[in-house]
């Protein structure tokens, strides 16, 4: 069918979507339609349910759900990392489900940041998300390295993309290590992973990930790249509720690697327990977890997870692109006259899953949505962030969230609305 500006094109396109029927896995908002999965994804059904079980073996059991639960939570970790492996392209042992995104950061860059003679720089970039910069100025700090001097920030040239070309030319024999998003958190842009890790190497150069805005929304090879190290949340595309614990990845070269940050569930499963001073190592990435798992953050996962590994991440990514390409156009016919950029890639290989909506008055448009029961979510100065989520979105909530935008505009809603964010934008 060709592409009209009509409702009823919308509505064809759904009934033609062969993931339709996992919309109704989640808990919805009744009265609006949600475009924030980027940052917090929905609750299901299934993983309100392993939370429930979970919880419910904490209950009837007590210590005993460690090993006799019906997830025992001894091995939960291991488990979801074996669900998390296919969707990052690694082996189930390269993972773990552990952590938070900048707590693994902390840990991974004080295993692998090992400055020595004249490779003393990690490299990192102006438009990565800033508990990512914090935690690399304080892993500098801790090694007595002065941040001004020794972290490398390659800058956009538009404040909206990187150039892999920009980054590579900064790829000097003084970095001995390089952290850069997957996914660009603002704009989308996904980096050409595979150019970049293939390019550190040649430089000697090692190289990780942040993979929170591609994780559950694009496919990745990090195995087949040879990434050395990866990690990202599990709250955002993964669904696994707020505050969920985040991944780690580690490439199978780097096993036996000491983890900077050593605590007992990093041992050997069947050694932690006998409680000896000299601590033996998993011989896996579980190596780097640091302490007891936060089991009611991880069960959730178990349900989110499933519906992943069932549908697959080529259909999750192929119903994503035609989403985001839909609003594109849609935002293009009819917004356009208001004032509004996309600002993410047009080009379907070097977009995620959200699109970036700028606009002068971006925070309180972001506002007016709201009022209308939609959900965004906005990024200063001056972008709204909308993400039609590949599980639960449908073409109609597309159509419904431009149109509501183009009713905005016509009428000046948004002038009812002061231009400042909110505490939690
Ligand atoms: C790209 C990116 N990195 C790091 C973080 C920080 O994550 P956390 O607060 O879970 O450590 C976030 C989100 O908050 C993010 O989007
Ligand atoms: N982690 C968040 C939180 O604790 C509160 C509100 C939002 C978040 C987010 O994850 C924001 C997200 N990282 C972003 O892309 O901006």
């Amino acid at each position: 069918m060709a592409q009209d500006f009509t409702r009823t094109y919308a509505e064809t396109r759904d009934a033609s979507d062969t993931l339709a029927p996992y919309r109704g896995e989640f808990y919805l908002p009744t009265d609006g339609i949600y475009m924030d999965g980027n940052s917090l994804g929905l609750l299901s059904k299934r993983a309100e349910q392993t939370l429930l079980e979970s919880l419910n073996d904490w209950k009837e059991l007590g210590i005993d759900g460690w090993m006799s639960g019906r997830h025992p939570w001894f091995n939960l970790s291991e488990q979801l990392a074996a669900l998390n492996a296919p969707l990052i392209g690694a082996r189930a042992e390269e993972v773990m489900v552990t952590g938070s995104t900048t707590v693994n950061l902390h840990q991974l860059v004080a295993s692998f940041f090992k400055p020595e003679g004249k490779r003393t720089k990690i490299l990192a970039d102006t438009l990565t998300f800033p508990s990512d910069i914090y935690a690399l100025k304080s892993q500098l700090e801790l090694r007595g390295l002065d941040p001004a001097e020794h972290l490398v920030q390659v800058s956009s040239p538009d404040g909206r993309y990187l150039k892999e070309e920009d980054i590579i030319a900064a790829m000097t024999d003084d970095i001995a290590l390089i952290v850069l998003p997957t996914v660009l958190y603002r704009s989308g842009q996904i980096l050409d992973m595979a150019r970049l890790a293939k390019a550190a190497h040649e430089r000697d150069i090692l190289i990780g990930f942040d993979a929170c805005h591609s994780v559950g929304a694009i496919p990745h090879a990090f195995h087949d790249w040879g990434v050395d190290f990866a990690y990202w949340c599990n709250y955002k595309h993964l669904n696994g509720g707020p505050g969920s614990v985040g991944g780690l990845f580690v490439h199978e070269r780097h096993f036996g690697t000491t983890p900077g940050l050593a605590g007992w569930f990093g041992s050997r499963k069947d050694k932690q327990f006998d409680m000896d001073h000299t601590m033996t190592p998993a011989d896996h990435a579980g190596a780097f977890q640091i302490g007891t798992p936060h089991v009611l953050s991880l069960a959730p996962q178990l349900g989110a997870l499933e519906m992943f590994n069932e549908v697959g991440m080529d259909a999750i990514r192929e119903k994503s692109l035609a989403l985001t390409t839909y609003m594109t156009t849609l935002i293009d016919e009819v917004l356009a006259p208001y004032g509004f950029v996309i600002g993410s890639p047009r080009s379907e290989t070097q977009r995620g899953a959200h699109l970036s909506l700028e606009h002068p008055e971006a925070a309180r448009i972001c506002k007016a949505l709201k009022q209308h029961r939609v959900i965004p979510d906005f990024r200063a100065p001056n972008i709204i962030r909308l993400a039609p989520v590949a599980l639960y979105n449908t073409f109609t909530d597309v159509y419904d969230v431009v149109m509501t935008l183009q009713t905005i505009m016509e009428n000046k809603e948004y002038e009812a609305f002061e231009n400042v964010r909110e505490v939690v934008a």
